[in-house]
C-alpha cells in the first residue's frame, strides 16, 4: 500500500493541486490508516488471548464493529476436515444463537466453497451465485475468506450484507490480512492445546503406570487378600471416580458367588453370605460372568437390560455401572465393578480400559495366592482321599497337646487304624477299585466321629484319628466300637459291595501321663494297633505299658524303614553280570542298602523280609525302580548299552497298575525298555501266580527282561517254569558255593543248566568267587556269571571306574 500513496505534498506545481483528487487521496489514506489500525489492534489484542473461542469472538466483533459489517461470522474446520462449524458471529444480524446454519459441509454455500477452493470469494450479488445458501434473510452480497496455515484450511471468515456489491476488493484484502493473523493465532493455539493434551496424557499415563505398578507389586507380595483389595480400591480411586467399588468371585468348584470386597456409599452392607449359582442368572454381576465381557451402561441402558434379560435389581439402581470380568486359574472367575449414583458422573471407555488393567492384576494376585493355598493344601493332604496327611495330623496332635496344657480337662486320644482286607481288595479288583475303596472307607470313618475330630490317611491302608476334648476312655472306646460296627457293613464301590475290616490301636493321653510327647502318643497307638492285629484283627486294643514294641516282630524296623523311605535315605549299589566267555559286561544288578544313622549299613536281608510282611515292600520296590532307572538313563546317555536288573517282590508285580506305572516311568526317563530287567524269586511267582503271570507277559511284550532269582532254593515243582514266560534263570549262590572241585559232575548245577537250555533260557550263576568256579560253570555251558570274583556290589561311580579299568 505504501507504493500507492500519491505524492500529495509535491511542490513542483502547487497551483495545479486538485482538491477533489486530494480529498479522494485523503479518504483513501484515512481508510488505509483505519485498516492498519484494525490490523494493529487485532494483532496486539490477539496476543493476549489464549482461548480459541475468545479469539474468534474478538475477531468477529472487531471486524463487525470497526468495518460496520451487518454480519461477520467465523466458521472453524472440524477435526475430521468434514464440515465447518459456526463458532463466532457478530454484527447487527448476528445469527449465532440458534439461527442460521451452525454447520456447513465443504461443498455447502459460499463458506463451504471458499474452504474447498481455498480462496476468497467475493460475491457481489448472491442471486447470481448457484451455491448461495440463504439462512434467515436474503443477503445480497457476501465475502468469504479462508484462514489457511501451511496449506491447511483452519477456518473461514464470512461477512454478509443485505445490499448488492457491498463488499470491495479492499475489504477482501483487509480480511485476507486478518485471516493470515488469525491463522497463525489458531495454529499457535492448536499446537498449545496439543501440547497440553500430550502433557496431560503423559501425566495420566505416568500416574496410571505408577498405580498399576503399585497394584502389581502388591499383587505379588500380598498374603492378606482383604488388605490387597483395600489397596486396589485406593489406587483405583486415585484414578477414577470409585467410591462404590466391589469385587465378586465365583468359585466353580463350590458353585457359589461371594463378595470378598464391597464398598457402597448408598448404604448397602457388604453381602456376607455366599450365593448359589442361580444368582448368576438374575444379577447384573452374574450377567457379566456369563457373557464374560466388560459392561459399561448408564441408568437407561441398565433399565433396558433389567427388563430384556429379566434381571433383578439388587440395591439402588446406579446412574452408571462399569464391570469387568477376569479369570484366576481354572476355577475362579471374578468381576470388578465401579458404579456411580450421581447423574453427572459417568464412566468413559478409557475408564473401562483402566479397570481392565486392574482386573488383570487382581486376577494375577488371586492366581498366585490360590495356587499357593492349593500347594499348601496338597502338601498337607492326601491326594486320593483329600484327608489330612501324616504331616498335618502330627501338627494337629501337637496343637491339641498345647491346648491341653492350657485346658487340662480337655484330654485327647489317638486311634491308629490299619485295614485288614485292603491287600485282598487291591489284588482281586485292581488298583482303581482299591483306590475307590480307600476313599469310601475314609467317608465311612468320618461318619463315626465328631466334626471337630481329625481323620487322616497316613499312607497305604493306614488311617489315624485324633479325638479332642474327651473326658474318659469309655467315650473313645465307644467311637472304636462304632467304627468296627460300621465297617462290618460292606462298603459300596463301583456297584460292588466290599468288606473292610480294620484293627484299631488307641492311646489315650490323660493328665497323669508325665512327659508324654505327641510322637510318643502316636507310636503307642501304632503299637496297640499291632497288638490288635496279633490278637485277631477286626478288634481294638488300648495301649498299656505291658505292650512292648519290641515284642512285635519287626515293628521298630518297619517304622524306621518308613522314615528312611520318606527321607530318601536308601541307596543303591550295582553288581556286574558278565559273560563267562570273555568277561564282557551284560548288565548290573541293583541292590538296596540302608545307611542307618545309628546302626550303620543295614543289609537287605534284614529289612526286605519285614517290608514284605506289609505293603511297605511296594513302596520300597517303587523307590528302588525309580532310582535304578535314573541311573540306567544316565549310563544310557553316556553310551553304555547294558541293562540294570532290579529285584521286585511278587506283591509289587501283581498289583494291577504296576505295568502301566513302570512303562510311564521308563518313558519319563527316555530310555528303551531293554535297559531294564526285573528279578523275581520263585516264591514271588508261585504266591502270586495268576496276577504275576499276566504282568510278566505284558512286561516281556514291552521288552523288559525277566530273571528268575535264587533258582533251585524254593520249590521242587518245576512245572511253573513253563507257565511263566521268562528270559533268564539265576542259579542260587548256595549251589555255586559248593563247586570247588573241577573234576566232579556237579549234578544239580548241570541239571539246572540243561533245564534252562531246554526251556531256551539264559543262565546266570550267582556268587562266583573263584576262577575255578567260573571255569567249571563255563565248561558246563553256563552263559553268564555274577560274584565277588568279578566285582562286589559297587556304588554307581565305582561301577563306572570298574568298567573302564
Ligand atoms: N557271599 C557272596 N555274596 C554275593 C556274591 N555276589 C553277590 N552276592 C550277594 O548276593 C546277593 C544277590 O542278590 P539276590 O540273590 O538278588 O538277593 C537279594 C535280593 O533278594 C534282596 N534285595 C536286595 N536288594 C533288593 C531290592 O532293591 N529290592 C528287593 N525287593 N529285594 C532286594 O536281598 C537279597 C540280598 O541282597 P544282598 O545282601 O545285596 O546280597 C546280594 C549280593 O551282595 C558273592 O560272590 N559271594
Amino acid at each position: 500500500m505504501a507504493n500507492d500513496v500519491p505524492v500529495i505534498m509535491s511542490k513542483r506545481n502547487p497551483d495545479a493541486v486538485d482538491t477533489s483528487r486530494l480529498e479522494t487521496k485523503l479518504a483513501l489514506l484515512t481508510e488505509q490508516n483505519h485498516e492498519l489500525r484494525i490490523i494493529n489492534q487485532l494483532a496486539t489484542e490477539l496476543h493476549q488471548l489464549n482461548d480459541v473461542k475468545a479469539v474468534t469472538d474478538y475477531v468477529a466483533s472487531t471486524l463487525a464493529s470497526m468495518l460496520g459489517f451487518e454480519d461477520c461470522a467465523i466458521f472453524l474446520m472440524d477435526a475430521d476436515h468434514q464440515q465447518l462449524l459456526r463458532f463466532s458471529a457478530a454484527g447487527s444480524r448476528n445469527l449465532l444463537d440458534g439461527i442460521g446454519y451452525s454447520a456447513l459441509l465443504l461443498d455447502q454455500g459460499i463458506v463451504g466453497h471458499c474452504a474447498s477452493q481455498r480462496q476468497s470469494l467475493l460475491v457481489e450479488d448472491t442471486r447470481q451465485c448457484t451455491y448461495y445458501l440463504m439462512d434467515v434473510a436474503h443477503s445480497l452480497s457476501e465475502l468469504a475468506v479462508p484462514v489457511i496455515d501451511t496449506g491447511e484450511v483452519l477456518a473461514v471468515i464470512d461477512c454478509e450484507h443485505h445490499q448488492t456489491g457491498y463488499f470491495t476488493k479492499q475489504h477482501q484484502q483487509l480480511l485476507e490480512q486478518v485471516a493470515s493473523i488469525l491463522a497463525s493465532k489458531l495454529r499457535w493455539l492448536q499446537t498449545l492445546s496439543q501440547l497440553e493434551e500430550s502433557v496431560e496424557k503423559l501425566e495420566y499415563a505416568e500416574k496410571l503406570q505408577k498405580s498399576l505398578y503399585e497394584i502389581a507389586s502388591f499383587a505379588y507380595f500380598a498374603d492378606d487378600l482383604s488388605e490387597f483389595y483395600t489397596h486396589v480400591h485406593q489406587v483405583v480411586s486415585a484414578l477414577i471416580y470409585a467410591p462404590n467399588f466391589f469385587i465378586a468371585l465365583y468359585d466353580e468348584d463350590k458353585e457359589h458367588l461371594y463378595f470378598p470386597y464391597f464398598v457402597d456409599t448408598r448404604g448397602d452392607e457388604k453381602p456376607e453370605q455366599v450365593y448359589p449359582k442361580e444368582i448368576l442368572k438374575n444379577s447384573l454381576t452374574g450377567y457379566v460372568f456369563r457373557t464374560d465381557r466388560p459392561l459399561l451402561v448408564n441408568r437407561e441402558q441398565l433399565n433396558d437390560l433389567y427388563q430384556q434379560k429379566n434381571l433383578k435389581v439388587y440395591g439402588e439402581t446406579p446412574e452408571c455401572w462399569l464391570g469387568v470380568p477376569f479369570h484366576s486359574g481354572d476355577s475362579v472367575h471374578g468381576v470388578v465393578v465401579v458404579q456411580s449414583y450421581i447423574e453427572q458422573i459417568h464412566y468413559e471407555p478409557n475408564d473401562l480400559e483402566l479397570l481392565t488393567f486392574v482386573a488383570q492384576h487382581i486376577s494375577n494376585a488371586l492366581e498366585r495366592v490360590f495356587s499357593e493355598r492349593k500347594l499348601q493344601h496338597q502338601a498337607l493332604h492326601d491326594s486320593l482321599t483329600g484327608l489330612p496327611n501324616r504331616a498335618l495330623f502330627l501338627d494337629r496332635v501337637h496343637h491339641a497337646f498345647l491346648r491341653m496344657q492350657r485346658f487340662p480337662e480337655q484330654q485327647l486320644a489317638v486311634m491308629y487304624l490299619d485295614l485288614d482286607k485292603f491287600k485282598a481288595v487291591n489284588d482281586t479288583h485292581g488298583h482303581a477299585v482299591g483306590d475307590a475303596f480307600l476313599v469310601a472307607v475314609g467317608k465311612q470313618l468320618k461318619q463315626c466321629m465328631r466334626q471337630s475330630d481329625t481323620l487322616a490317611r497316613l499312607g497305604g491302608d493306614e488311617f489315624a484319628i485324633l479325638l479332642e476334648d474327651v473326658d474318659e476312655l469309655a467315650t473313645i472306646e465307644e467311637v472304636a466300637q462304632r467304627i468296627l460296627l460300621s465297617l462290618q457293613r460292606p462298603v459300596e464301590v463301583n456297584g460292588q459291595a466290599l468288606l473292610a475290616s480294620t484293627s484299631i490301636g488307641i492311646s489315650f493321653c490323660q493328665l497323669d501321663a508325665p512327659g508324654l510327647i505327641p510322637d510318643e502318643l502316636i507310636r503307642r497307638a501304632d503299637i496297640a494297633m499291632y497288638q490288635a492285629k496279633k490278637d485277631g484283627r477286626g478288634i481294638y486294643r488300648v495301649y498299656d505299658e505291658s505292650m512292648q514294641a519290641d515284642e512285635i516282630p519287626g515293628w521298630n524296623i518297619e517304622q524306621a524303614l518308613k522314615t528312611a523311605l520318606n527321607d530318601n535315605q536308601l541307596q543303591l549299589v550295582y553288581q556286574p553280570i558278565v559273560a563267562l566267555e570273555g568277561n564282557i559286561v551284560q548288565g548290573f544288578e541293583a541292590l538296596v542298602r540302608w545307611p542307618h544313622p545309628e546302626q550303620g549299613m543295614v543289609m537287605p536281608d534284614l529289612f526286605i523280609p519285614i517290608a514284605e510282611q506289609s505293603r511297605l515292600i511296594v513302596r520300597l520296590d517303587h523307590y528302588v525302580l525309580r532310582k535304578a532307572l535314573r541311573q540306567a538313563a544316565y549310563w544310557f546317555a553316556a553310551g553304555h548299552r547294558f541293562y540294570v536288573s532290579v529285584n521286585v517282590s511278587g506283591t509289587t508285580v501283581s498289583e494291577a497298575g504296576f505295568v502301566p506305572w513302570l512303562q510311564e516311568l521308563i518313558q519319563q526317563f527316555g530310555i528303551p525298555c531293554y535297559c531294564l530287567a526285573l528279578e523275581l524269586t520263585e516264591r514271588a511267582l508261585i504266591e502270586n501266580m495268576l496276577q504275576a503271570k499276566d504282568s510278566l507277559q505284558r512286561l516281556r511284550k514291552l521288552g523288559i527282561r525277566i530273571l528268575l532269582d535264587d533258582f533251585g532254593t524254593g520249590y521242587s515243582s518245576l512245572s511253573y517254569l513253563s507257565e511263566f514266560r521268562l528270559d533268564v534263570l539265576k542259579i542260587d549262590r548256595s549251589f555255586i558255593n559248593n563247586m570247588q572241585d573241577d573234576e566232579q559232575d556237579h549234578p544239580i548245577v548241570n541239571t539246572i543248566i540243561a533245564l534252562a537250555k531246554t526251556l531256551q533260557l539264559s543262565v546266570v550263576a550267582e556268587g562266583i568267587e573263584t576262577q575255578q568256579q567260573q571255569h567249571v560253570l563255563h565248561r558246563l555251558g553256563c552263559d553268564y556269571g555274577q560274584g565277588y570274583l568279578f566285582a562286589k556290589p559297587l556304588s554307581a561311580e565305582q561301577a563306572l571306574d570298574w568298567l573302564t579299568s
